[in-house]
């Protein structure tokens, strides 16, 4: 069997570390970079002792020297080392599995010019039950059609950095295109004062940051007389970490382009 060799970048990161143990215990793939920032603590450090088994990969800040040695990076870090480490994954020929959220238009621009060289997957959620929600809010949001006020409510744990998350903005993008809206002109993110009316065209979002909460997710109808609620709640880091696994099959099988899990699990 030939395995893929998975480079991990943000190694000692919350994600990190679950995909270091997904690739791991995987028989298809095989751990052969991790990368931290250079005035991390764990530098050095053997990659496998982050989640109790040591696996003779030591982590480095030498991104370069590490792509060298691996068919894909799978970066959960900040849109800003994400861009760095995608400038070295293009001159390396290196595909690369992005899960980064919070990035700029620019950043985004950066990544699909990237993946004119190299495959890109670039998801705001690896989650399969995620992405199959992204498949019943279209259907949903089609048929409930202009009736319905739309209001999408996201919570994560308190040590998220960007908000609203980059979920809730997808859900936003596939609610509003399913309505033939454009999300960037009507969404309202949080509401103070005397607001008015609600006009019935806005997608509203709201955030609340707490404790541990690994990711919940609420798209709500709300019509007349009656409420629609889709939601999404995450256990665990663990399906997004195999879903990055299976993005990371994915690009085995493709030269360049810029995909997202829809197209990994086949659901466009
Ligand atoms: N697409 C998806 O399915 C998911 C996406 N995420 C996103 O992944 C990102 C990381 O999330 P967590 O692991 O919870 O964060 P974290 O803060 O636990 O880990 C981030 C890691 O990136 C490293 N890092 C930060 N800035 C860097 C830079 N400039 N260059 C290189 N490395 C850098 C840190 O040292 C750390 O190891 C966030 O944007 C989050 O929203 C998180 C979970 C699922
Ligand atoms: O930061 C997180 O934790 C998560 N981020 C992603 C997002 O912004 O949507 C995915 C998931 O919700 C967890």
């Amino acid at each position: 069997m030939n395995q893929v060799r998975i480079a991990i970048a943000g190694a000692s990161g919350r994600m990190g570390r679950m995909l270091i143990e997904a690739t791991l215990k995987a028989d298809d793939a095989v751990l052969v970079a991790a990368f931290e920032r250079p005035e991390s603590t764990f530098i050095g450090k053997d990659a496998g002792d982050l989640v109790g088994s040591s696996c003779g990969v030591t982590i480095t800040s030498d991104v370069a020297e590490g792509l060298a040695k691996a068919d894909c990076l799978i970066d959960f870090t900040r849109p800003e080392g994400t861009l760095q480490h995608l400038a070295l994954a293009r001159a390396a020929g290196c595909g690369m599995v992005i899960g980064t959220t919070g990035f700029s238009a620019e950043g985004k621009a950066e990544i699909a010019a990237a993946a004119r060289d190299i495959p890109v997957v670039f998801a705001p959620n690896m989650a399969v039950g995620v992405n199959a929600v992204f498949k019943l809010l279209d259907v949903a949001a089609r048929i409930l059609n202009e009736d319905y006020d739309v209001e999408i409510i996201e919570a994560h744990h308190r040590l998220k950095v960007d908000a609203p998350s980059g979920t809730a903005l997808r859900m936003g993008e596939v609610v509003a295109g399913a309505l033939g809206r454009d999300l960037e002109s009507c969404a309202i993110y949080g509401r103070e004062g005397v607001t008015g009316e609600r006009d019935g065209q806005t997608i509203g979002f709201a955030t609340v940051r707490g404790g541990d909460i690994v990711g919940d997710h609420t798209v709500l109808f709300a019509g007349i007389g009656e409420r629609i609620e889709i939601t999404h709640k995450s256990g665990s880091r663990m399906p997004y970490a195999s879903g990055s696994l299976r993005a990371a099959r994915f690009l085995a099988a493709h030269k360049a382009g810029l995909f997202d899990m829809q197209d990994v699990l086949g659901l466009k």
